[in-house]
C-alpha cells in the first residue's frame, strides 16, 4: 500500500512567468536541498492531477502552472517510503484529510520533519525566486543544462523518428532516427521551415488546424512510414507540431508475406481436400497433423478421431514411421486398414534445414491401382492393335481409293458401303473369298463417324471355337486354367469404333447364341466375370457362304441372320466384272514393281487377255498373287503370255476356243496371245494411247492401245522429236489435269509445259480425249 502524502500544503506561485524551466530548475534545485536536510520526498501537486517530485525538472514544467496559480506542496518521510518498498519517483495520492493536521516540530519526528520541509517549500514557492547566492544560481543553471542534453540523448537515442517544429513551422528537433528514416540530414533541415525542407509534410497543417492526426501510413522512397503528428499546445496556445514516426516497411512485408502464405495455405488446403487421394501428414514426433478427407475415407475412420493419433499406437511400423525415422521416401508399402481394405502408400519425408521435421504421405487403395493397372493395360493393348493396323493399312486416299474397280456392280456396291458408313445400322458384306470384303469394311469404318475409333478385325473360322468366346468377351483372371491374367475382348477393344466379324458363318450355335445377346442388350460380360458392360460398337459381319442356305438347314440362326442383315452389300466376283481387269492388273503390276524394284512398262496383249477370260476362283486375291509372282519370275520390261502360268493360259485359251465354263462361270470366246491380229489391247503402265479397241478394259490410264503384233516390241516407226514432245506433253495434262501438276510430274516449269502446250495447240481441259492415230502408236516407246 502507497505511504500516503503528509502536510499538504496550499502555495500560490506568484512569479510572473508561473512555473516556467527557469523557476522549475530553482525548485528542483530548493527541493533536493529540503529532502536531504529533513530525510523527506517532496510532491508538488497542480489542480487535480497526481502529484510530481518536486525535483524532476520535466514534471514541473510539464505542469504548466501558472502566474497565480496554487499548488500543493506534501511531503513523506524517506524512511517510511523504503520500508514500503516504494521509488522515490512514485507519487502516490496526497492525504488531503492529514494535510491540515497540526504536527510538533521536533528534530527526529518525521512528521514534523515532514512538516518543516514542507512549510520550508511553500514559503519558497510564494517568493519571488531572486537568487542572491551564487553557487545556487550555478547549481540552477547546471540543473537546465543537464535537462536540455538529457532530452537531447533520449531523443537521439529513440528508434522512432522525431520532428518537432515551432509556432513558425520552423523545425527545432530533427532526431537521428528521422535522418535514418527520411534520408535526410538533421543539419539540413533543422531551422527552416518544414512544409519547405520536408518533402510532403503536415507539421503547419497540425499547428494550423491544431488537431492530431494519429497512425497515418505514407510511403518515403521505399519505405513505408507511420506517422503520428501533435500540436503542441501551451496555455491553450498552438507553440509548434510534433511528429514521431516509425519505418514499418519490414513489417508491412511481413505482413504481406503472411498473408500469401495464408493465400498459400488456403489453396493447398483445398487441393489436398479435394484429391482423390488419401493424403496424411505426421510431425516430427509422429503424430498425425492432417488427414484429407480421401484419406479417412479409404482408412474408414474419422478425421477429428485420426488427427492428434500417435503412429506409435498407429503402425509403429508402417511407411510413415520408416520414412520418419530414415528420412528416406517409403515407396509402393502394401498395408491393410481398418475394414479390410488393402491400401498402397508412398510415404515422404519433410525435411527442413536438412533435418526430418515430419512425413507426408499418399495413399491409395488397392482397387484404384488394379482400375487405373487395367486402364493402362487396355490402352496398351489398343496401342499395340492401332499400330499394327497403322501399318496394315496404308490408305492413299479416300476411304475407298484401295477398292479398285469401276463397272456398274462395284459402284453400286461402294454406293451402299458409303451410305452404311453414316449410321450405326449392322452391315453385312458378302461375297465370294478375296472378292474385297475386308477393304470395304474397312471403307466403311474409316468414311463413318467412328473413323477416330478402333477398327478391330476378328476372323471367326481362324480363331478355335474353344477361343473364340475369350477372344470376343474376354476373360477375368483364373476364369480357367491358363487365365493367368485379365484379358480384354475385341467388343471392349472396339469400343466407340467398328468391329468386323469375318466369316461370321462359320460360328457355331452357341457362339450365335451369345453374339446375337450382346447385339440385341449392347452389353457384354468377361468370362469368370459378374460385371456387365455397356458397348457402343458398330458391327460389320461378313462371309462367303449361303447364309440363307445354311438358315434353311438349321445352322445358322435365323434371328442373328436378321440382326445382321440390316444392310447388305453384295461384292462381285471377278468374273462378272471383267472389265476391272485391267485396272487391276495395272493396280498389282505397278505395286509389285514398285515392291521389287522393278522397272516395268506394263503387259503384252497376250497376257492380258489370257487373264481376262480366266475365272478366277480365288477373285481378286489370286490375282493380286499371281502378277506378285509373275513380276518376280519375269525378267523384261513386259509381261507376256509365257510369264503366265502354263495352267492359266492354257485353261483360257481351250476354255475360249472350246466355250467350256469355268468354275467361277462362263468366259469370253476371244482369242489370246496374238490371235486377235490388229484388235489387240495391252495394257501401259505409264503410257496410255487413243482407244480403238471395241475391247471394254481400260488401264488406270483410261485407255488401251492398238499394238500391231508385226511392229511389236519396240519395232514401230520413229517419230520426231517433236512429236514424242506433243505425246508426254498431252499424257501429262490427260493424267494430271493442270499445268502444275503436269509440270510438276515431268520436272518442268508449269511455264515451260504452259508454253509447250499452246505450241501443240493442246487443250489441257482436252488433253484426255486422245492423242491422235499417229501418236497412239506410239505410246509404247514412252517410258516412265
Ligand atoms: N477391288 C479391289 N481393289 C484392290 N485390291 C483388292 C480388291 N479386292 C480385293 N483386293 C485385295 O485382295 C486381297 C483380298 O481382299 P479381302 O481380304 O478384302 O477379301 P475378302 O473378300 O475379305 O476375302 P476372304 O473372304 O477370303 O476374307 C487383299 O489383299 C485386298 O487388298
Amino acid at each position: 500500500m502507497a505511504t500516503p502524502l503528509l502536510n499538504e500544503t496550499k502555495a500560490i506561485i506568484r512569479h510572473e512567468k508561473g512555473l516556467h524551466a527557469r523557476v522549475a530548475a530553482m525548485i528542483v534545485q530548493k527541493s533536493s536541498e529540503l529532502q536531504m536536510r529533513h530525510r523527506v520526498s517532496l510532491f508538488l501537486r497542480h489542480r487535480d492531477r497526481k502529484p510530481v517530485p518536486a525535483t524532476t525538472l520535466l514534471q514541473l514544467v510539464s505542469l504548466a502552472v501558472q502566474p497565480g496559480e496554487a499548488v500543493w506542496v506534501s511531503a513523506r518521510s524517506t524512511a517510511d517510503m523504503h520500508s514500503a518498498g516504494e521509488t522515490r519517483d512514485e507519487a502516490p495520492p496526497a492525504d488531503s484529510s492529514r494535510a491540515d493536521t497540526p504536527c510538533a516540530e521536533r528534530p527526529g519526528n518525521k512528521a514534523s520533519q515532514a512538516a518543516i520541509a514542507v512549510k520550508e517549500l511553500v514559503r519558497f514557492l510564494e517568493s519571488d525566486f531572486a537568487l542572491s547566492d551564487d553557487q545556487v544560481q550555478r547549481q540552477v543553471d547546471n540543473l537546465l543544462q543537464d535537462s536540455a542534453l538529457t532530452a537531447g540523448q533520449v531523443f537521439a537515442s529513440m528508434a522512432d523518428g522525431l520532428i518537432v517544429t515551432d509556432d513558425h513551422d520552423v523545425v527545432t528537433v530533427f532526431n537521428p532516427a528521422a535522418e535514418r528514416i527520411m534520408g535526410m540530414r538533421a543539419s539540413d533541415v533543422v531551422g527552416r521551415k518544414a512544409a519547405a525542407a520536408i518533402p510532403g509534410s503536415r507539421m503547419h497543417i497540425v499547428a494550423g488546424t491544431g488537431q492530431p492526426e494519429l497512425g497515418r501510413r505514407q510511403m518515403i522512397g521505399e519505405a513505408v512510414i507511420l506517422t503520428n503528428r501533435t500540436p503542441i499546445v501551451v496555455d491553450g496556445q498552438v507553440k509548434g507540431a510534433v511528429a514521431v514516426f516509425e519505418d514499418i516497411s519490414a513489417l508491412e512485408k511481413v505482413t504481406h508475406e503472411l498473408r500469401e502464405v495464408k493465400e498459400l495455405k488456403e489453396r493447398l488446403q483445398l487441393v489436398l481436400e479435394s484429391v482423390q487421394d488419401g493424403i496424411c501428414v505426421v510431425d516430427r514426433e509422429g503424430c498425425v497433423t492432417y488427414v484429407n478427407p480421401a484419406y479417412a475415407r479409404i482408412v474408414n475412420g474419422r478425421r477429428e478421431d485420426l488427427i492428434g493419433q500417435d503412429l506409435r499406437d498407429l503402425s509403429p511400423r508402417g511407411a510413415r514411421r520408416q520414412a520418419l525415422e530414415t528420412g528416406k521416401p517409403v515407396l509402393d508399402h502394401v498395408a491393410q486398414k481398418a475394414g479390410d481394405v488393402t491400401v498402397i502408400a508412398d510415404a515422404y519425408p519433410i525435411i527442413v534445414d536438412g533435418e526430418v521435421t515430419g512425413v507426408v504421405s499418399i495413399v491409395k487403395t488397392l482397387t484404384d491401382v488394379q482400375t487405373l493397372a487395367e486402364k493402362l493395360n487396355r490402352m496398351a493393348a489398343r496401342a499395340e492393335y492401332l499400330e499394327q493396323e497403322l501399318r496394315r493399312t496404308k490408305k492413299p486416299g479416300g476411304a475407298f481409293a484401295r477398292f479398285i474397280g469401276q463397272s456398274g456392280k462395284v459402284r453400286d456396291a461402294l454406293a451402299m458401303a458409303e451410305k452404311a458408313a453414316e449410321g450405326p445400322a449392322t452391315v453385312l458384306i458378302r461375297g465370294e473369298s478375296g472378292t474385297g470384303k475386308e477393304l470395304v469394311a474397312e471403307g466403311i469404318h474409316e468414311s463413318g463417324p467412328r473413323s477416330k475409333g478402333p477398327f478391330i478385325r476378328v476372323n471367326c473360322a481362324a480363331i478355335p471355337e474353344t477361343l473364340l468366346e475369350s477372344e470376343l468377351f474376354g476373360h477375368e483372371k483364373g476364369a480357367f486354367t491358363g487365365a493367368i491374367r485379365r484379358k480384354l475382348g475385341k467388343f471392349e477393344l472396339a469400343h466407340k469404333g467398328t468391329l468386323f466379324l469375318d466369316e461370321i458363318g462359320e460360328l457355331d450355335k452357341a457362339m450365335q447364341a451369345k453374339l446375337l445377346r450382346v447385339l440385341q442388350q449392347k452389353e457384354i460380360s468377361r468370362i469368370g466375370g459378374e460385371e456387365t458392360f455397356k458397348v457402343d460398337v458398330k458391327i460389320i459381319a461378313a462371309t462367303n457362304q449361303d447364309l440363307e442356305k445354311l438358315v434353311a438347314e438349321g445352322r445358322f440362326r435365323e434371328d442373328l441372320y436378321y440382326r445382321l442383315n440390316v444392310i447388305p452389300i453384295l461384292l462381285p466376283p471377278l468374273r462378272e466384272r471383267k472389265e476391272d481387269i485391267p485396272l487391276l492388273v495395272e493396280h498389282f503390276l505397278q505395286q509389285a514393281g514398285r515392291e521389287q524394284g522393278r522397272a516395268l512398262r506394263g503387259i503384252r496383249s497376250d497376257a492380258l487377255e489370257a487373264l481376262m477370260h480366266y475365272a478366277w476362283p480365288g477373285n481378286v486375291r489370286e490375282l493380286a498373287n499371281l502378277i506378285e509372282r509373275v513380276v518376280t519370275l519375269s525378267d523384261g520390261p513386259w509381261i507376256t503370255g509365257s510369264d503366265l502360268p502354263t495352267y492359266l493360259r492354257e485353261r483360257a485359251a481351250g476354255e475360249n476356243h472350246e466355250g467350256k465354263q469355268h468354275e467361277g462361270g462362263p468366259i469370253e470366246k476371244r482369242p489370246v496371245g496374238g490371235g486377235h491380229g490388229k484388235g489387240e489391247r495391252c495394257v501401259w503402265l505409264y503410257n496410255g494411247g487413243e482407244d480403238r479397241s471395241s475391247g471394254p478394259a481400260r488401264g488406270i490410264t483410261g485407255h488401251n492401245c492398238w499394238e500391231n503384233t508385226s511392229e511389236e516390241q519396240g519395232d514401230a516407226p520413229l517419230l520426231t522429236w517433236e512429236e514424242y514432245e506433243q505425246q508426254i506433253i498431252t499424257l501429262a495434262l490427260r493424267r494430271h489435269g493442270s499445268f502444275n501438276a503436269a509440270a510438276k510430274a515431268l520436272g518442268l516449269t508449269h511455264k515451260t509445259v504452259g508454253a509447250k502446250a499452246r505450241k501443240y495447240g493442246i487443250d489441257k481441259n482436252e488433253a484426255g480425249t486422245g492423242l491422235g492415230e499417229k501418236g497412239a502408236a506410239l505410246g509404247k516407246s514412252i517410258s516412265e
